[in-house]
């Protein structure tokens, strides 16, 4: 499945936390990231992990993208909810597409830990229907990031050092 991770700053060692515990079944999906976040949970794991823009520069409107495309199958999104950001309008934009494409949302721990046994569990599976026309590359379930071509994907953090 593919798998994106993003997280306010006061919220990033949370997340850190949460993919570190979960590492072992992380590693078995493709995983995304907005860029501080993805850099900060790669420096804690083994993990690859495409890593777009930050989320102020535009990495929520990439992720964005990809949920538009019915690409995304799982978003875990630790946001601040006692803050305000200066990208407010991609936030609420994402996670709007997420429910125009009823993707699987979890915005606090509580909600990743049930969607995690979910995914562990094989629950996720109705996603493939949705991706039958996917290109291969996207289908492969051991597929990694690394695996995927730069053409195959939008800009990330990998060609614009974001
Ligand atoms: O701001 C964000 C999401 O809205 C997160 O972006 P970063 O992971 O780059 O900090």
């Amino acid at each position: 499945m593919n798998v994106a991770f993003v997280a306010h700053d006061r919220k990033k060692e949370e997340l850190v936390n949460f993919v570190v515990a979960y590492e072992l079944l992380f590693q078995e999906h493709t995983l995304f990231a907005t860029g501080t976040t993805g850099t900060l949970i790669m420096e804690s794991t083994k993990l690859d992990i495409m890593k777009f823009k930050s989320g102020p520069l535009g990495g929520d409107q990439q992720l964005g993208a990809m949920v538009a495309q019915n690409e995304m199958d799982l978003l875990v999104f630790f946001r601040d909810p006692l803050a305000s950001q200066p990208h407010e309008a991609d936030i609420n934009a994402l996670l709007r597409l997420c429910d125009v494409y009823g993707i699987p949302v979890a915005t606090n721990m509580a909600t990743a830990e049930l969607l995690i046994h979910a995914l562990k569990r094989g629950d996720f599976q109705w996603r493939d229907i949705v991706h039958q026309n996917r290109p291969v590359y996207m289908t492969e379930r051991k597929a990694k990031p690394a695996d995927l071509q730069m053409s195959d994907y939008y800009l990330t953090s990998k060609a614009t050092g974001l």
